[in-house]
């Protein structure tokens, strides 16, 4: 496991802990009535600790480790990745909000850029923990920012949140869309550009 990481405001995290995650979801059975040693639910403590260690696993990952690769290939025009997919969770409910991410960019001048695939590493790192949709919006857009150097950043997400269907409200459907738009794309024409070019179907 690679080293903890420190979350923004949010103080140095321990490693996972898997048997006391494990107890927890155990206790978890038990406080909504269920017998968690009857046949089905015998192995269940244990497969959810280890499905957590992985739904959670971008707590232990930062940016910089997967914006590894970065060329320098003078291209300085806009540079967008569509409808990545997000599957993160929701942190005040701990369910899943799902949907996509669509991530651009403009070069720095120089025209450093990543491989692409690394813009939908960089959004499950931060998908992958218990979050909220404007704070995932806004950290890919800040660490594309840092890592990068680029002239400007467009982050879109639009997810729907199961702790809004499956439960409180219960509104299926209802997407949220936040959006997170740094230097050079703030410019009214580049912003309109790029928003155009998200919203084509
Ligand atoms: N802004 C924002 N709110 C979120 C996100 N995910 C969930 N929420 C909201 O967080 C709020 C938590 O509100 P509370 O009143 O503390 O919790 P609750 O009683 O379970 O609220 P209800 O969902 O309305 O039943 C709810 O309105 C959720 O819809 C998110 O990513 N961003
Ligand atoms: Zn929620």
């Amino acid at each position: 496991m690679t080293d903890p990481v420190t979350l923004d405001g949010e103080g140095q995290i321990g490693e996972f802990d898997e048997k006391r995650a494990e107890n927890a979801v155990r206790e978890l059975l038990i406080a909504v009535g269920e017998d968690p040693d009857r046949e089905g639910l015998r192995e269940t403590p244990a497969r959810v600790a280890r499905a957590y260690k992985e739904i959670f696993a971008g707590l232990w990952q930062k940016p910089e480790d997967v914006l590894t690769t970065t060329f320098d290939l003078g291209h300085d025009e806009m540079v967008l990745v569509k409808d990545i997919e997000v599957l993160s969770s929701c942190e005040h409910h701990l369910v899943p909000f799902v949907g996509v991410a669509h991530v651009g960019y403009i070069p720095s001048v120089e025209g450093k850029i990543t491989g692409l695939s690394k813009l939908a590493r960089l959004v499950d790192v931060y998908a992958r923990r218990p979050q909220v949709q404007e704070r995932l919006t806004t950290q890919i857009a800040d660490s594309l920012m840092e890592i990068l150097e680029p002239r400007g950043v467009i982050v879109v997400v639009e997810c729907e949140h199961m702790c809004m269907s499956m439960r409180g409200v219960r509104k299926v459907g209802a997407k949220t869309i936040t959006s997170a738009v740094r230097g050079q794309l703030r410019d009214p024409a580049t912003r309109n550009e790029a928003m155009s070019l998200i919203m084509a179907r």
